[in-house]
């Protein structure tokens, strides 16, 4: 008999099981309560929509904004979006998207709304965030919403597709992981030391198949902005999300956003939102527990977030590292950084600081930047300084605390919301070799802007830097001779924000009066048992796998991230082909210092027999880790490789590579590097069979007997049926849990897009929504 003791389970457990429409033995169908999107991931999700006829399931459970690739110069003299984005490329995706808001009937904050900005910033700064409610969006950083208790993880363009389309994405329980943070953290010290130094310790690779739970007293004594930047990273430690308990700290925050539930919905939500914690008991797969009196102030050295270390250390000497694999990496990130061994950190000496991004870029960041620099200025030797608000409306925030005027004092430049130099899609980029004090996320690579050289660090460390032209422990700055700036709580800020967008309350939807009150835990229960639809055919989308046989190429490196594998200056298409131009480019291409040309590098696809190669052998962990973009299975395709084999991947890779009919096989490091490693230095061929789960040899010897694969996926691939028609198929389950949701999560349906009414001083936009005068 089946026992009926309850379980204690995990916070993650919680929210996995409260949005189940349909269960089976390997996989769940989850229904999305947020999808934010934006404009780099979006336009080939609309446009498979317009060619299959379909609408978004749900437009009041989707809000849009540009951030990406958008410029942050003034915008006083804004018309429209089309004269004022100057790229070609990246205007085609801005209009794109205005148009696809329009046409689909989704809300859609522009660049003459006060609210637009990073939709890691906008959807929790709006109160569209909320505990435990499942957050998506086609951007790795949406684990920065788990800061609230939401399940919140980055998804691939065709998963945005599957979620505009079915309200629902397919989800494979992850491993439960918690990071304990005992003690209490240091005057000066930061949540992005604390996350850069718990990165250092379980690398980028650490989270891989996880969901973390941040806690402990250092974690339930930071604010919502300081959580926020934590689980921000989450993904950088590799794992499919990050989550933090919500609590008062949290209610506070949330009460009163625009979006946040009203009145009797608000209690109704609180007594919820209240049971959203680990119970006592729960079991973790593993626990890591981090002592806050360790943490100083933190910087990366290299190229991978995980390449931490505290300001009074040295840069690494790779003669320590036995492991040749890591040696090599070492070695190639002090010569792409220009650093040599054992420099002090503090002896590092800059060219330009970046404070913004959806790590560190809303209004405690830019107070604690502020408290830094006032009464100073920026060292001679730094060439730019930029300070780019998160949202319209933190710039306007930070404006009336006069906050931009101690900044521009201190000679900042002060932008426009948006992503800015993280990522460089937009104008905002370093020169070759220039070296940045950057409070964002990434340090790949070229990731700000060809042969860039990032350090990762806090806001009030990036300020002391652009203060002295070098790295320093920003402790003794702080406690020698700066004078705080004067902080409003955040509380305050959530109410001037009221003042300006407080809305009528609208009824919520209706429930269906046939629907029977659940009892707590019966969504699950209840969709569970709901019939299944007459079946209808599923849309077949994908080149299936089969048998595939070819040449295989060698790669010995790990943390091989997204941007290395298709770099951001080949993400701004709104098509899935032509990307095989951009594979690897940092890798295949170098500059040719005498003539300043790009020349192919000896890398293992520029040779024969590998330009052909259809299987990727790789010996190094964590390959496709980073950004979520789909571009990059786009491009590996498009190459001709069919089949990556590596000891672990990137989670949001992972999935991207099957929906695109790339087979991703995970095998040990050790059978890699022994069995088929030599096989792929031979320039031989393999054979991948995907329905026996075998690797064999050019002869047909068997040499990996059996590989695993998740049925669902083994099943989707074989036969190259896409998701979306699968999952239609389940229209009855869906229909069963959204009716069951209207009740139970009442809270959630107040329709957002009839709550938003115009701000202060604006014009109606084009889409639907509110345009704040600029
Ligand atoms: C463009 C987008 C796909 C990407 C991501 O997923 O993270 C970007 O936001 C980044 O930070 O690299
Ligand atoms: S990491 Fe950078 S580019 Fe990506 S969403 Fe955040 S700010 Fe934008």
């Amino acid at each position: 008999m089946p026992s009926t003791t309850i379980q204690p389970q995990t916070l993650y457990d919680k929210v996995f099981q409260d949005h189940v429409v349909h269960q089976d033995e390997h996989s769940a169908l989850l229904f999305v309560d947020r999808h934010l999107v934006h404009e780099v991931t979006s336009p080939q999700a609309f446009e498979g929509l317009k060619n299959a006829g379909r609408k978004v399931r749900r437009t009041d459970c989707t809000l849009a904004t540009v951030d990406h690739n958008t410029p942050t110069t003034k915008r006083t003299n804004f018309t429209d979006i089309a004269s004022f984005v100057k790229a070609d490329q990246a205007r085609l995706q801005c209009t794109t998207l205005e148009q696809n808001v329009k046409d689909f009937g989704v809300r859609y904050f522009g660049l003459n709304d006060a609210r637009q900005g990073i939709v890691h910033v906008v959807g929790p700064e709006q109160g569209f965030t909320l505990p435990g409610t499942t957050v998506v969006c086609g951007d790795s950083h949406t684990s920065t919403h788990g800061a609230f208790g939401a399940l919140a993880f980055g998804i691939g363009t065709s998963e945005v597709e599957h979620v505009l389309a079915t309200q629902t994405i397919i989800q494979y329980k992850s491993k439960n992981m918690l990071i304990h943070v005992n003690g209490k953290l240091s005057p000066g010290i930061t949540s992005k030391d604390l996350v850069l130094h718990i990165i250092g310790i379980i690398g980028t690779a650490g989270g891989t198949g996880c969901v973390l739970e941040f806690a402990g007293d250092v974690i339930s004594d930071l604010s919502m902005e300081s959580r926020m930047s934590i689980c921000n990273m989450a993904i950088e430690a590799g794992a499919r999300a990050g989550m933090i308990a919500p609590d008062q700290i949290t209610f506070d925050y949330i009460k009163g956003r625009p979006l946040a539930p009203k009145g009797a919905e608000w209690e109704k939500a609180l007594s919820y939102w209240k049971t959203l914690k680990t119970d006592e008991g729960a079991h973790f797969d593993s626990v890591v527990e981090i002592k806050a009196q360790d943490i100083i102030p933190t910087i990366t050295w290299g190229t991978s977030p995980q390449d931490a270390l505290p300001i009074n250390g040295v840069v690494p000497d790779p003669e320590n590292e036995s492991d040749p694999i890591k040696k090599a990496g070492i070695v190639r990130a002090l010569q792409y950084m220009g650093l040599t061994p054992n420099t002090p950190l503090v002896d590092i000496t800059l060219d330009k600081v970046f404070i913004g991004s959806c790590t560190n870029s809303r209004i405690e960041d830019l107070r604690a930047a502020a408290a830094v620099v006032k009464g100073k200025h920026i060292a001679s030797t730094i060439k730019h300084a930029m300070i780019v608000p998160g949202s319209g409306l933190v710039k306007r925030q930070a404006e009336k605390e006069g906050l931009d005027k101690v900044f521009e004092a201190a000679g900042f430049d002060w932008r426009e919301a948006g992503c800015s130099m993280c990522l460089g899609m937009n104008p905002d980029i370093l020169d070759p070799e220039e070296r940045c004090a950057s409070t964002s996320n990434r340090n790949f690579e070229g990731r700000q802007g060809a042969l860039s050289r990032t350090h990762l660090c806090s806001p009030a460390m990036a300020a002391a830097a652009a203060i002295e032209g070098h790295f320093i422990d920003v402790r003794k700055y702080l406690i020698s001779d700066s004078p705080q700036v004067s902080i409003e709580s955040d509380k305050k800020l959530a109410e001037s924000q009221m003042e300006e967008e407080k809305q009528p309350k609208t009824p919520a939807r209706q429930p269906s009066p046939a629907a029977e009150q659940p009892t707590p835990n019966s969504i699950a229960e209840s969709t569970s048992v709901a019939p299944v639809a007459p079946a209808a055919p599923a849309a077949s989308g994908i080149p299936p796998f089969s048998v595939e046989t070819g040449v295989a190429a060698p790669l010995c490196q790990e943390n091989v991230d997204t941007d290395a594998i298709i770099p951001k200056q080949f993400l701004n298409t709104i098509k899935r082909t032509g990307l095989k131009a951009g594979l690897f480019y940092p890798l295949r291409f170098t500059k040719n210092e005498v003539t300043g040309q790009w020349e192919e590098t000896n890398f293992v696809l520029n040779v024969e027999p590998y330009t052909k190669a259809k299987i990727l052998v790789v010996a190094g962990e964590n390959f496709g880790c980073g950004s979520s973009r789909e571009h990059a299975p786009w491009a590996l395709t498009d190459f001709g490789l069919r089949c990556i084999i590596a000891p672990s991947f990137g989670d949001i890779f992972y999935n991207n590579s099957f929906k695109n009919g790339l087979l991703p096989i995970r095998i040990s490091k050790e059978v890699i590097i022994e069995k088929l490693l030599p096989v792929a230095e031979r320039g031989e061929q393999l054979s991948i069979d995907l329905p026996n789960q075998q690797i064999l040899s050019s002869s047909g010897e068997v040499i990996i007997p059996h590989f695993e694969i998740e049925e669902f996926r083994k099943y989707c691939l074989v036969n190259g049926f896409d998701d979306i028609g699968l999952t239609l198929q389940k229209e009855e389950y869906i229909k069963k849990y959204e009716q069951l949701r209207s009740i139970k999560f009442s809270f959630l349906e107040e329709d957002p897009v009839k709550v938003i009414k115009p701000v202060k001083g604006s014009k109606e936009s084009p889409f639907g929504v509110n345009a704040q005068d600029w």
